[in-house]
Order: structure tokens, then sequence, then C-alpha cells
């Protein structure tokens, strides 16, 4: 499995142009795209870093990571996810990152996605749909999200994402609609991000392979 996450992350430099700032999301997928972007750093201008984790990885390399407030919108975002959908739309936020990830791809003109073939599904919903909460609303937001949705949220305790908020997971979805539960469910007093990326969904798909598969 891992070698088909190195392929898509490795197929994904791609994309990356001469002087351009990179959006970098989070993942064992982007590792790997990582590691190939250091090959290159001295062609680009920085990149734009979406959790921790991969800030630590991109400076270890010696890569600037930049302030996305400062850098403006990105050319490019280069991510992982959890499921993608025939129509790009993902469910994102297994490593916790989902607030950053949504706030660089929403500030990205395109968005690649590099992904294993596992993590193709027709419907959304078979892994559990990650939501980040402010800690106080838990309780409240893990009810209107039942009532919401009839799925099981479940906190995944002990997770502190970067921005200090808790995390509950919503199993026993099966999501026919993507647009229409991301917007009820942003709607929920206490909800930071939800995991679903249907309204900006990615642009071009890499399935990891031998060949990678473009999708777009
Ligand atoms: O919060 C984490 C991210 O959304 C990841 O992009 C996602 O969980 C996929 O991770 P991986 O590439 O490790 O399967």
């Amino acid at each position: 499995m891992s070698e088909s996450k190195r392929l898509a992350g490795e197929q994904a430099i791609e994309f990356v142009e001469d002087g351009m700032v990179v959006g970098v999301g989070t993942g064992s997928t982007v590792a790997y795209f990582i590691d190939a972007l250091a090959r290159i750093r001295d062609r680009i201008a920085g990149v734009v870093s979406s959790s921790e984790q991969s800030t630590a990885r991109l400076r270890g390399h010696g890569i600037e990571v930049l302030d996305l407030n400062a850098a403006g919108p990105l050319p490019l975002y280069v991510d992982g996810a959890d499921e993608c959908d025939p129509q790009r739309r993902l469910i994102k936020g297994g490593g916790a990152a989902l607030t950053r990830e949504k706030i660089i791809a929403q500030a990205s003109e395109r968005f690649v996605c590099i992904i294993d073939p596992a993590k193709q599904v027709d419907v959304l919903g078979r892994f559990p749909l990650p939501v980040e909460v402010i800690p106080m609303a838990r309780s409240l937001v893990a009810r209107e999200i039942l009532a919401a949705s009839g799925g099981q949220p479940v906190w995944r305790e002990g997770v502190v994402t970067d921005n200090g908020n808790w995390v509950l997971d919503v199993h026993g979805l099966r999501i026919a609609d993507p647009v229409a539960l991301e917007g009820a469910l942003n709607q929920i007093p206490g909800v930071v991000c939800v995991g679903l990326f249907a309204r900006r969904p990615a642009d071009v798909v890499i399935v990891g392979g031998q060949p990678p598969r473009v999708l777009r």
C-alpha cells in the first residue's frame, strides 16, 4: 500500500512549476510528496503547510515554510485523502489536520489529491467522517450530528488538533448528498470544520500505481 502512496506522491511533482508557492497537506502519502519536493526545493518559492507534522518534515528538508496570510492565493495544493468518490469529493481528517487543510484547499487555484487505490469509493461514508469541534461543545455537537445525519459520533479521545480542538468521528454514514451534509453540519454551533470536501472538491486526483492514474 505504501508503494502506491509513494508513486502518487512522486507523480504530483509534475504539477509543481518553477517559482511557485506550494500548499502542502498532511499524512503518509504527503510525506512522499514532501520528500520528492525536497529534491527540487531550489526551484520553488516556498510552501504553506497544513500541520505541525508537515512543517517539521518540510523544515527538516530545508524547505521554507511561509504564512498563508503573507503568501496570499496559492497556485497549487497537494494533499491526501481518506476517501474519494468519482466526482473527486473527499473525506479528510484521519490525521486530524482537516481544518487547516480545508483553509489551504480553499485558498488554492488547483487542488491535486494523491491517494492509493483503496481510498476510491462510489459513495462516501465508509470511512468515519471527522468533525473538528470546540471542546466545550463536544456533547452538544454529537447530539446534533446524530439528529441531522443519523450517524454515530465517536469522540477521538486523547487527540488535540493543531488548533487546540477535539475531533468526533461519525460512523455509519452513507453520504448520498455530500454538499448538503457538509452545509448542514457546518451550521451546528461548536463545529469548527467538517472533513467533507464536497463544496471544494479536488481538481485532479492521482491514484498511485504502476503507472499512476491521473483523474480530472
Ligand atoms: O488529517 C489528515 C489528512 O486529511 C490526510 O490527508 C488523510 O488522513 C490521508 O492520510 P494518509 O495519506 O496518511 O492516508
